[in-house]
């Protein structure tokens, strides 16, 4: 469950991000934040893995107050949230293969459980047979189903997705949006930053909207809305 409690987010220069937010989602649900371009939604997401801290205010994640968490125990959240970014950033010298087992090896898991792991994870995103090429052998689809297994290896309980098909043409982001909707199938909780209207309006998950700092619209089944980008 993720909680934020009167959480506002003020940077160094002064502009102040998120405004007084509180928010509940539930485990399990997935949940796309909205809104126009510099509304506060990636600071909103990076709160929630601790990327940025909230300047006041409560954030609880699965039990965790991330407001006073040690810094030597981020490691420990990240491992139970997954991220997915817009430009994927994966590690260009290492393999799909490697590239998933890497957040295995870094928790100190054994050989044996990291193929068996990476295999099943690569299968269920579908590029087993890619296991030994490098990012750069790999479309832009193919590198964002990388990163979403290697989001999901660890088998966290919440992925965070900012902007997930911002670099994806339609139809490969659709297939991306059904391989997260799998996901939050089995369980996971979803909360996807994104400008894609057409997705957005289609699925009919809960819509939460930002403007300036703040909630403006959180709706079951909720739609985009109308908002300009470039
Ligand atoms: N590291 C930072 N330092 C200072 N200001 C920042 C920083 N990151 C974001 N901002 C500012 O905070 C506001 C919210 O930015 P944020 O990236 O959260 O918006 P967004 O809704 O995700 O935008 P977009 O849809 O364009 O990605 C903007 O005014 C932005 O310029």
């Amino acid at each position: 469950m993720i909680e934020m409690t009167n959480v506002s987010k003020t940077y160094p220069n002064g502009v102040l991000a998120v405004n007084n937010i509180n928010v509940k989602i539930n485990k399990g649900e997935f949940v796309y934040v909205v809104g126009p371009s510099g509304a506060g939604k990636s600071t909103f997401t990076k709160m929630m893995y601790r990327e940025e801290r909230p300047t006041s205010g409560k954030i609880i994640i699965n039990g965790t107050d991330l407001s006073t968490l040690k810094e030597s125990k981020v490691p420990l959240l990240r491992r139970n949230i997954g991220v997915v970014f817009q430009d994927f950033r994966l590690l260009p010298k290492l393999t799909v293969f490697e590239n998933v087992a890497f957040a295995l090896e870094v928790i100190g898991e054994n050989p044996r459980e990291i193929k068996r792991k990476v295999l099943d994870i690569l299968d269920l995103v579908q590029l087993k047979h890619k296991a030994r090429f490098f990012p750069d052998e790999l479309s832009g689809g193919e590198q964002q189903r990388v990163s979403i297994a290697r989001s999901i290896v660890n088998n966290p309980g919440v992925v965070i997705a900012d902007e997930p098909t911002g670099n994806l043409d339609p139809d490969t982001s659709w297939e991306i949006m059904y391989l997260f909707e799998e996901i939050n199938n089995r369980g996971t909780t979803i909360v996807m930053a994104t400008h894609n209207k057409e997705i957005v309006n289609t699925m009919k998950k809960r819509v939460i909207a930002i403007e300036a700092g703040k909630i403006v619209r959180d709706e079951a089944r909720g739609e985009y809305g109308f908002y300009e980008y470039d």
